[in-house]
């Protein structure tokens, strides 16, 4: 039986236009998430990695194109999308709780039920006592634990992630990386997909079951590869290492004809 498509995203052109000036970003970008898939984007800087993202989060309208959650547009919002950032995005005079909160209020969840649901995510990324501290307070990697349990916190069937890790330190990435993944594949979430934006090769065949390659602007879609490795990976496998080879030969090949 053949996965769902939970999110099918059609010939995507955009150009921003400033001071008069355009700027062509994405040039037809064509690709599905599948129920139960995570999915790993990943090019050059400025290739509209995040562009892509914040069209699919709603954030960004003005593109040509179509994309449909489950065969229908998809609705701006999505209720069932929902994103972490690179930068955490936490609000400075808020506590964890209050910041997990505010998302869960957004959404027109009841006072009680909001205290519990926000209690219940940040216990489930580890930070537990912290409820009441100020991000101030926080080292980087909880700041983005408090990052991915607000996301969580809205129960969203698709999780998309901007380059999540890339503000923390080795370790500290290399253990959440290993925590979103559990967390995705025990199934105890309605979450099911994950579509993350990555500058770090190594990165996305640790995570991913397929990565999109980008070209250089305009972003287009030069190649996939699919990572059919068991999990938990290990980097120091030949096969990963074969994977990861391939990944960064399409985007030299790529600069290369470019
Ligand atoms: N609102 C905007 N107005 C004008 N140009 C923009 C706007 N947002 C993004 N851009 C430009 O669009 C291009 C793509 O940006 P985007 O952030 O999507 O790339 P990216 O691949 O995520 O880059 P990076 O890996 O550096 O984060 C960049 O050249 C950026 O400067």
């Amino acid at each position: 039986m053949s996965a769902v498509t939970l999110l099918d995203v059609r010939n995507l052109n955009l150009t921003f236009k400033e001071k008069g000036k355009e700027l062509s970003v994405l040039e037809d970008i064509s690709f599905t998430l599948d129920e139960g898939e995570f999915l790993c984007l990943v090019g050059p800087s400025g290739s509209g990695k995040s562009t892509i993202l914040r069209i699919i989060s709603g954030i960004l309208n003005e593109y040509t194109g179509e994309v449909l959650y489950k065969g229908e547009p998809n609705p701006q919002p999505n209720p069932n999308v929902s994103m972490v950032f690179q930068s955490f995005a936490l609000i400075p005079w808020l506590t964890v709780q209050e910041n997990i909160e505010l998302v869960l209020e957004a959404r027109g969840i009841a006072p009680r039920q909001r205290i519990r649901t926000a209690l219940r995510y940040i216990d489930m990324v580890g930070l537990d006592s912290f409820e009441d501290a100020y991000p101030r307070e926080l080292s980087g990697g909880m700041k983005q634990r408090v990052g991915i349990a607000r996301a969580l916190a809205v129960e969203p069937e698709i999780l998309l992630m901007d380059e999540p890790f890339s503000a923390l330190d080795v370790l500290t990435a290399a253990d959440l990386r290993e925590q979103v993944v559990n967390l995705w594949l025990e199934k105890r979430l309605p979450l099911k997909s994950v579509l993350m934006v990555t500058h770090n090769m190594e990165e996305a065949v640790f995570l991913a079951d397929r990565i999109l390659v980008l070209s250089a602007r305009p972003g287009h879609i030069i190649g996939e590869i699919s990572v059919d490795l068991p999990r938990p990976r290990d980097s120091r496998d030949k096969a990963f290492e074969e994977i990861l080879d391939k990944v960064y030969s399409m985007i030299l090949s790529s600069r290369i004809k470019s």
